[in-house]
This record gives structure tokens, C-alpha cells and sequence, in this order.
């Protein structure tokens, strides 16, 4: 582990790096498969050290950080080391008429060296989750998690320095100069998480060296509820899915959009699920068990701006609003009577602040949802499948969810990722897999005769004919 790193340093690591990956590529399976191994065993030896570290940087709620950062890292893992025979062996592709004699397969092949960026937000999880999926490609890691998770990045640096050769896997603590500086160098794959912004700049310097990138993202995720529902079902899952981790989730709701003639009954519902999930009085006691804080003042700060210009211009709070800057505290606030114009509106939320706006006609909400750029998750609550049907092949999002929120990342077969603005690439299970590595084409011709070889020039009248013949099949 390194912090307050200079150039000379991230040189020094991805020499050492360079020269081992080649080696390190040719790992078999199950070398990786150990390491995989021996990474679950650590975290389920230190999950206490882990809980501690996200405690210290986010007041993470230890039975939160549990479930969203631990658990889901080792199904992570326990997913990979299921399946990770099959995925890094040879996939045969059918025979094809026009070769035919020869053998045509893909070979996994490690890309090589990786860099992953990882966000504050999971800081554990998000840094985690794809360096399992590099292992095992088979890829030498990098791996640059956020400063402003301190603890949960020096934690990460501890546990590869037990678990990895630091040939094979280094952590490397710091800033955007950190990061800057790294991207200086030809990596074969970079994976990103993080906002928008910084994404774009890091696509930009990946294209300097035409490393490949993993963006994910974040954006502004809808909930359209349907008029046929279970409202007090809905509310609960959309309280859980916002309020998780003070809502700096990048999949959570960030505005909701319910039928007219239900809204009435969901403003009710959510204040009674609010006041059921989190109670008030645990706010600034150190065994608060249920909710946690805002990341930093700065992020507090954001928040507050967007929330008082959301009240100045008629915003109503239908539940929550308390603010206590000593404890970066921020209540899990539902908003109503909203205007389109407001931050609040344009900007991704990432916090405990939920705007809710109504809607009389389906095509009305789903042209809303549309003119904004295309989300990481969009969430449908209804009793009808055609509504559902309806609502996602008339919109794009990275991921969609009918009844629930959030629940779609701790599924590790299914592919995570945005779309346009929200990310480009997959991650977890098979897709986190494909990502670290190059699917490479192989076709094995036999020697002797092969009917290509019938058609070398020069084209006499003969040849022409089977071209012919060829084309009038197609
Ligand atoms: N799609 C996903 O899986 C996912 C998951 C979590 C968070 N997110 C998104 O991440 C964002 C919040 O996380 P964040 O605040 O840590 O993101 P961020 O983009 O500020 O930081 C992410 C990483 O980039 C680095 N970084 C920051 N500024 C940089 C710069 N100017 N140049 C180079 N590197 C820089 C940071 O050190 C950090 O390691 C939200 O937009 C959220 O939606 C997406």
C-alpha cells in the first residue's frame, strides 16, 4: 500500500507489474480459484475490522455494512469460484458451411494489467466487487480506491498486501493527481466507478493508449408507480431502496413518479414506513443501528442547497428535513409538489432527499423520463405485467426492476451497468468476467485441402460461377 504516492513510485509499480503479467497470465485456473479462495478467507476473518473501518468513514450502520458490502462481496467471490471452470475454458462455436473442415473456438484470454477506480460510496464493496472479477480473468491489479473512505482504503490496502503478491495486485491510495497520474500509464483495461463527470475524463485519457474502459456510473433513476398496486408494499421497498446508506446509493430512486389518484395514500404510507425503518432517536448515538451520515460537510452542504431551493420555490416535506451539520445528518426527506426546473430535479441526487411528482397518463411520464439522460435503474410498480411490458420497452436504463429497488446489484448472474450517460460495460458474475478479459477468436483451418482454397485467384469463368452460387444462397 502506498499513500501520498509521486510519479516515480507509480512508475516503479507498473514496471514490476508489466514484467509479471505475462507470468501472472498464464495462471491456471485454479491458482486463481485459490486466490479467490483466500480472499474469502480473509474477509470473513476480519468482517469485525471491516465493519469498524466503514463505520469510521460513513457511520455505516455494521449490520448495513454487513449486507450491502460483505455479504455481497462474497457471493461475489462464491459466484466466480462456482463457475469460473466454465467461464475461462474454451467455448466451441458450431461449424460453418463455407470453412468447413475447420475448428472455431474462443479462447479467454487475461487482458492484462487492470486499473480499477473505485467511489466513497461502497467503499469496500465497489473496490472489491471487481478485483474479483480481474482475478479471475487472470489479470494483474492496480487498484486506486477513494481518499474520502480513508479508513475502508487503508483496510483494503492491509488485506491485498496479506492476500497478493504486490506483483499481481497493489493498492494505491490518493487523489485525482493519483489518478491522473496512473491513467498516464498504458493499462489494458480500466474500471471506473464513479460520477459521470469524472468518468468522461477518465474515457478520454484511456483513449491516449486505447485502453479499454469500464464506466459505471451514476444518473437519475425513476420510480413509476402504476394506479394498480399495493401501496403500503410499494412505499416499504422505495423507503428501503432510497434510504439505504443515506440514499448515496448510485441505484437508489432518485425521484419517484406515482399515479394521481394514488398519491395521497403513498405520501401517508411513506411517513409511516419512514418512521418504522429509522428511528429519530437513535440520530448521533454510536450504536445507531439503522441509518447512517452524509460522506462529509461538503456533500451535507450540496444537499442543503438543493433542499432549500427546493422549499423557496414550493417544495412541501412530507416527511423528515431535520439537518444536524455537527453529525453530517441529514433525515430521510420525502418532498412533494415539486417543480421540474429545480437541482433537485436536473442534478443525481445521491442522498436522503426523495422528490415525489404525480402523473395522469403513462406516456406522459414515460416522455418525462425520457428527457433526461438514460438512467442505471429504472423501477416499475404494478400489479399488471403489461404495464411493466409497456414501460420498459418504451424507455432504456442500465437496469430494470418491477416491485423492488436496489435488489437487482446483489444479484451476481445478472449483468450490472448503465447505459449512455449512466455507464458503458457490465460488471458482476460472467459480464465482471468478460470485462477483464479479451474474448479472443480462433479458428483452427486444417491443412490440406480447405474449399476457400477453390477460390484463390485468378477468377476464371469456373470460379466466377461458384461465387455466384454462393451469393444467390445468401
Ligand atoms: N454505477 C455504479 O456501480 C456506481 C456505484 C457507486 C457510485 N456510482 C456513482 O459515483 C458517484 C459518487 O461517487 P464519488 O463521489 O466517489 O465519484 P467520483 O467520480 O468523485 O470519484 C470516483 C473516483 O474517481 C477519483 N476522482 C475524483 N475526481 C477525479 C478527477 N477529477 N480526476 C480523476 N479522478 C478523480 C476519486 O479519487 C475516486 O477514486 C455518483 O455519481 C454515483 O452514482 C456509480
Amino acid at each position: 500500500m502506498q499513500a501520498n504516492i509521486d510519479a516515480t513510485v507509480i512508475e516503479e509499480v507498473f514496471r514490476k507489474q508489466k514484467a509479471a503479467s505475462m507470468r501472472l497470465k498464464q495462471k491456471t485456473v485454479q491458482e486463481r480459484l485459490d486466490s479467490l479462495r483466500q480472499l474469502k478467507e480473509w474477509i470473513k476473518s476480519n468482517r469485525e475490522k471491516i465493519k469498524e473501518a466503514v463505520w469510521d468513514d460513513l457511520k455505516k450502520p455494521p449490520t448495513e455494512t454487513d449486507l450491502t458490502e460483505i455479504y455481497v462481496v462474497l457471493s461475489e467471490i462464491s459466484h466466480a469460484v462456482k463457475w469460473l471452470p466454465k467461464w475461462a475454458g474454451v467455448h466451441k462455436i458450431k461449424g460453418y458451411l463455407p470453412l468447413v473442415g475447420s475448428k472455431s473456438y474462443i479462447q479467454m484470454e487475461p487482458k492484462g494489467m487492470a486499473l480499477i477506480i473505485s467511489p466513497w460510496n461502497y467503499p469496500f464493496n465497489l473496490a472489491i466487487g471487481p478485483l474479483v472479477s480481474a482475478i479471475a480473468a487472470g489479470c494483474t491489479v492496480v487498484l486506486k480506491p477513494s481518499e474520502m473512505a480513508p479508513s475502508t482504503s487503508r483496510l483494503i490496502g492491509g488485506m491485498v498486501s496479506e492476500v497478493f503478491r504486490e506483483e499481481e495486485v497493489t493498492v494505491i491510495e490518493g487523489g485525482p493527481l493519483v489518478v491522473q497520474t496512473l491513467l498516464s500509464k498504458p493499462f489494458d483495461h480500466v474500471f471506473f466507478t464513479g460520477s459521470p463527470a469524472v468518468g468522461k475524463s477518465v474515457m478520454k485519457a484511456a483513449s491516449e493508449h486505447l485502453t479499454s474502459v469500464t464506466l459505471e456510473l451514476g444518473g437519475k433513476s425513476p420510480v413509476l408507480i402504476d394506479k394498480a398496486c399495493k401501496i403500503s408494499e410499494v412505499a416499504e421497498r422505495v423507503v428501503w431502496g432510497k434510504f439505504l446508506n443515506c440514499g448515496q446509493t448510485c441505484v437508489a430512486p432518485d425521484y419517484v413518479l406515482v399515479h394521481e389518484t394514488e398519491a395521497d395514500r403513498f405520501f401517508e404510507e411513506m411517513k409511516v414506513q419512514v418512521r418504522k425503518m429509522f428511528n429519530p432517536k437513535d440520530r448521533g448515538t454510536a450504536n445507531n443501528e439503522d441509518y447512517g451520515r452524509i460522506i462529509n460537510p461538503q456533500h451535507l452542504e450540496r444537499l442543503q442547497d438543493m433542499f432549500s431551493e427546493a422549499l423557496d420555490k414550493g417544495a412541501q416535506i412530507v416527511v423528515g428535513g431535520e439537518v444536524d451539520k455537527a453529525g453530517n445528518y441529514m433525515a430521510p426527506t420525502v418532498l412533494r409538489e415539486i417543480r421540474t426546473d429545480l437541482k433537485l430535479m436536473q442534478e443525481e441526487i445521491f442522498g436522503p432527499l426523495l422528490p415525489v411528482l404525480t402523473y395522469s397518463d403513462i406516456d406522459e411520464a414515460i416522455a418525462f423520463i425520457n428527457s433526461k439522460p438514460k438512467p442505471l435503474a429504472i423501477y416499475v410498480f404494478t400489479e399488471e405485467d403489461f404495464f411493466s411490458d409497456y414501460v420498459l420497452t418504451h424507455t432504456s436504463s442500465g437496469t430494470a426492476v418491477i416491485n423492488d429497488c436496489a435488489v437487482q446489484f446483489g444479484h451476481p448472474g445478472l449483468p450490472f451497468g448503465g447505459v449512455g450517460q449512466s455507464g458503458m460495460g457490465k460488471s458482476h458474475g460472467y459480464y465482471g468476467f468478460l470485462a477483464f478479459s479479451n474474448q479472443k477468436a480462433v479458428l483452427h483451418q486444417k491443412t490440406g485441402f480447405t474449399p476457400v482454397r477453390n477460390l484463390y485467384p485468378p477468377y476464371g469463368f469456373k470460379k466466377r460461377k461458384i461465387v455466384s452460387l454462393f451469393l444467390r444462397f445468401k
